[in-house]
């Protein structure tokens, strides 16, 4: 198979698999996440790597907030932001490194702190849609909301999380240090949790109280390196129609317009299918013959060798 430029989200599992939200648990998920990528790089393929950080950052948000005072500050949540790339990044490389020596591929992996510039007028900042950290009952909500001031929200009968806002991302600051990092060889972590939001004001960036989507970052991220595909990995193995309903029809090859069909349909939910389809849509329709695909983590390799997921093709590709 030729060489491949891939960039690759890492959904919610990758990082913490079940519930596990101590170091050890989430280093031994980033192990086994190791396993799969290694097999895509040892095939000679240029990776990228991105991941999400919702229940990371929301945890190191809360954990600034105990005991603080004035020696002991708590952090803005674009400082969580980076905390949360600087970690999960470590665990990512960590486990790379082990894996590596194992099958003897002789690439480094390399984590670039990413910031990713937001507009700060965008109109997310108004309407706090991303869900971040832990469940609360309905009284330690409604207690949040009213001493801390934060939008909580009831998730998919999960008990409530806070909302933050999650305004678009528009460029990535480190595109040209990522791309001479792929040039090199190095296997490179970047964009993490969406990236660090910054604004641009009187030719600083500054960082803003907010936490981008990853999958829409991912999406920036690869048109900007050029790359050939977007994988993205998640808990399904394929995207579906009339998802969870006895009618669940899964896909496994789309055209553009039949992505963009069912999508008008309803048939992908907000929040958490939808972003992702939107991705690869934007992703293919950038450049001819762009492929995305959407699969499960434990099927990532079969997925680039086209055995496994939903593949989505550019709109003059026909299905095979
Ligand atoms: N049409 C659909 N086909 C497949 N999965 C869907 C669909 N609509 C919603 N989903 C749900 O979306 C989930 C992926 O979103 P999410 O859990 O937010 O992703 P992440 O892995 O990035 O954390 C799937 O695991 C599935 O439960
Ligand atoms: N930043 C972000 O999109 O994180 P999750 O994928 O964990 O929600």
């Amino acid at each position: 198979m030729n060489k491949q430029k891939i960039v690759i989200a890492l959904g919610g599992n990758a990082i913490q698999m079940g519930n596990g939200a101590t170091a050890e648990d989430q280093k031994q998920a980033c192990y086994q996440t190791a396993k799969q990528l290694a097999q895509i790089s040892k095939s000679g393929h240029d990776i990228v790597i991105t991941h999400g950080n919702g229940p990371q950052v929301g945890n190191i948000v809360l954990q600034q907030q105990l005991n603080q005072s004035e020696k002991l500050p708590a952090m803005p949540l674009d400082t969580c932001g980076a905390m949360s790339q600087g970690m999960i990044g470590y665990w990512l490389q960590n486990a790379l490194y082990e894996v590596f020596q194992q099958e003897g591929v002789t690439r480094t992996a390399a984590t670039t702190l990413t910031q990713v510039v937001v507009d700060q007028n965008d109109p997310a900042f108004q309407h706090p849609t991303k869900p971040i950290g832990s469940f609360y009952n309905e009284a330690e909500a409604k207690e949040l909301t009213e001493t801390k001031g934060y939008t909580m929200k009831e998730d998919a009968g999960r008990g409530y999380r806070r909302l933050v806002p999650s305004p678009k991302p528009i460029d990535i600051i480190e595109k040209a240090t990522i791309q001479s990092l792929i040039d090199n060889e190095f296997v490179v972590i970047a964009g993490g949790g969406g990236g660090i939001p910054v604004a641009k004001r009187d030719g600083k960036l500054v960082g803003v109280e907010a936490v981008i989507d990853k999958d829409l970052t991912t999406e920036k991220l690869a048109e900007l390196i050029d790359a050939d595909t977007l994988l993205i990995l998640t808990a399904v193995e394929k995207i579906s129609l009339h998802f969870g309903s006895q009618q669940q029809q899964d896909l496994e090859q789309l055209t553009y317009e039949q992505t963009v069909t069912y999508k008008d349909q309803g048939h992908f939910a907000p929040g958490s299918m939808l972003p992702k389809v939107e991705a690869a849509l934007a992703f293919v329709d950038s450049k001819p013959g762009r492929k995305a695909i959407i699969t499960s983590l434990d099927k990532a390799y079969d997925a680039i060798l086209g055995k496994a997921g939903t593949t989505i093709l550019s709109k003059e590709a026909c299905l095979s």
